[in-house]
């Protein structure tokens, strides 16, 4: 089984760097330094990033980088690809300087994500300075927080991230835009670590690659201050406040400068797996969440 410990970063693409910078530094409350070569490194912990920002025509997500624990794993984890027949490609050395990892195997899933898995990542501890004055961001041994993924070919693409990628199911939403109508499934995954979620699954296309990136701070302070940075900036809200059913986040949601969404939560749920049953949920919040904000 491929034994990922977390979300080690991910990879947007925008036709403009210097928005994006602004987004990290003025909204978010995050470093923004230049990537080797070309790029935004976008650092949120010691790290010397967690999201990478390249330059391309469309404004779109890229990549989710998956964590490995080390060479053993990564040898490992290229065994159990070979043995299940999932097509994988060594990154390019130029590939490996940029993300900051030793090696890093690249797969598509069934629905056509890039998940590049990769082990031993590079870093200065440098320490986290907010140009805000965020005092952190929960990350650490849980990653960088969550992603959400579009899953069209929902099975294959379930099973891939379950029998190959190894992660687990946390638990499940059968979402309905329409009451009346058919459900859409969201399955919410985790991997070797506390956090509820580090991906979820959710079966519809989306444009841009990715429905949205979570990442998580230790106050509920500092979620309203980002929400005050965001109106002052004008970046447009995506859902508003509201607190999950499942992960019991309380988060806003927001527009990215690559056209998906971020969430910017606080006090997501710890779980310790070994107790954990998976269950179905019925509502997507305890209480607000209004994602209709989001249509207008
Ligand atoms: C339901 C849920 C639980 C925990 C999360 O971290 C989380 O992001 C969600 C919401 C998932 C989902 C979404 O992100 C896009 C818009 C969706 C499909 C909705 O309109 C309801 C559920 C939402
Ligand atoms: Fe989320």
């Amino acid at each position: 089984m491929i034994d990922i410990r977390g979300l080690s970063y991910f990879v947007a693409q925008t036709d403009n760097l210097a928005e994006w910078q602004a987004y990290a530094q003025d909204v978010l409350g995050m470093m923004v330094t230049p990537a080797p070569g070309s790029g935004l490194y976008v650092k949120m912990d010691e790290r010397p990033f967690r999201m990478l920002v390249i330059e391309g025509r469309e404004r779109r997500y890229v990549a989710s980088g998956w964590e490995l624990a080390d060479e053993r794993a990564f040898d490992a984890a290229i065994t159990v690809l070979e043995q299940k027949r999932a097509k994988w490609e060594p990154a390019s050395g130029g590939l490996c300087e940029q993300r900051g990892m030793q090696a890093i195997a690249i797969v598509t899933d069934p629905s056509g994500n890039r998940h590049e898995l990769g082990w031993g990542h590079r870093s200065d501890c440098l320490p986290f300075v907010s140009p805000q004055g965020v005092p952190r961001f929960v990350t650490g041994d849980m990653g960088l927080g969550h992603t959400v993924l579009p899953a069209p070919n929902f099975d294959e693409t379930i099973a891939f991230h379950r029998d190959v990628l190894g992660f687990g199911v946390s638990d499940i939403f059968n979402f309905r835009p329409d009451p009346a109508g058919p459900a859409v499934r969201i399955h919410f995954l985790h991997c070797g670590n506390a956090r509820h979620h580090s991906l979820a699954l959710a079966e519809f296309p989306v444009s841009s690659g990715c429905v949205h990136a979570m990442v998580e701070v230790d106050s509920m302070t500092e979620v309203g201050r980002a929400h005050d940075r965001r109106l002052a900036h004008g970046v447009p809200l995506s859902a508003t406040l509201g607190q999950h059913l499942n992960d019991k986040m309380i988060s806003f949601y927001m527009k990215t400068p690559s056209g998906f969404d971020l969430e910017y939560g606080y006090g997501g749920l710890q779980v310790d797996w070994s107790r954990h049953a998976a269950f179905e949920f019925t509502r997507v919040s305890l209480w607000g969440h209004d994602f209709s904000v989001g249509q207008q």
